[in-house]
């Protein structure tokens, strides 16, 4: 006799950590296939990586691009209504008219898209010898906040880069979010320091989950992926943690913990607004 599993009736989030290569069809059947495991092992909520049907660089975006709604949200809507998840679909390179950017689709269970969010704060750094990138040489911004609503919480959404910017997940917490998701692909240099360090932050300081979901690491790529998908409580404690390796970590969020914990240390009411403010200008 098969076995039921039992599917959560709570907020269970999974991080798909999927190993990317260079053939699109492949990237896209095979992430899907760990939603598929992730959602059999009672997720709610899955998200994949940023550019998880593409290679992570300025010379793959072109070619792996689409229109949005397009070929790939299309898959991923079929796949959030036949699973009954909100699926956070990584991101994709976007093509819109003769501009790209790096955009993030979610879709609830009834697979309507609830978002579609472009990555505010591009990944444009110098450190000599060690790495230079340049995401502006193809991409263009976004330039509106990204959250979304479901039956749980609302949850913010950034990409990557974005996590580096407090102001950002401050004012995902100012408009209620409870969750904030970064998709994400850190490097060797950067990732070994700051990937962690910036997820346990944003936790921290928005006394949130943060989530952030970066591909499996490929020794071979042109741009190697520092993996270490991760889950932080808002307590700043990581409460789930990937390898480099292809795997999914799954994470029950607790709202109880989040209200205790803000209660117990209320910066959030503490805030001196007659002296300093955060403005949402939208
Ligand atoms: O901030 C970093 O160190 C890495 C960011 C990145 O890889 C990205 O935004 O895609």
């Amino acid at each position: 006799m098969a076995t039921m599993r039992t599917v959560s009736q709570g907020l269970k989030i999974a991080l798909v950590q999927n190993l990317v290569g260079k053939n699109k069809q492949e990237n896209i059947d095979h992430s899907f296939s760990l939603v598929r495991k992730a959602r059999e092992n009672g997720a709610t909520m899955i998200s994949l990586p940023e550019c998880f049907q593409s290679p992570y660089g300025n010379q793959y975006f072109g070619e792996y691009a689409e229109t949005i709604p397009g070929y790939t949200t299309e898959q991923l809507k079929s796949l959030a209504k036949e699973l009954g998840i909100y699926l956070i679909g990584g991101s994709i390179p976007e093509r819109d008219g003769d501009k790209l950017y790096n955009t993030t689709t979610v879709f609830n269970p009834s697979g309507d898209m609830i978002l579609k969010f472009r990555k505010i704060h591009l990944f444009d750094i110098d450190i000599p010898g060690k790495i230079t990138f340049l995401e502006s040489n193809t991409l263009s911004s976004g330039s509106k906040i990204g959250y979304f609503d479901t039956k749980y919480c609302r949850v913010g959404i950034g990409i990557c880069y974005d996590i580096r910017f407090p102001e950002l997940a401050m004012l995902m917490n100012k408009l209620g979010c409870k969750v904030l998701i970064y998709p994400g692909c850190f490097n060797m240099t950067t990732g070994p320091v700051h990937w962690e360090l910036l997820i346990r932050a944003r936790a921290l300081d928005n006394q949130c989950y943060c989530c952030a979901v970066s591909q499996a690491r490929d020794d071979s790529a042109s741009y190697v992926a520092w993996g270490n998908s991760t889950v932080c409580d808002p307590w700043g404690e990581v409460v789930g943690k990937a390898g480099s390796k292809e795997e999914i970590i799954y994470s029950d969020i607790d709202f109880e913990r989040i209200e205790m914990i803000r209660n117990q240390i209320p910066i959030g009411k503490q805030k001196r607004n007659d002296i300093y403010e955060l403005k949402y200008l939208s």
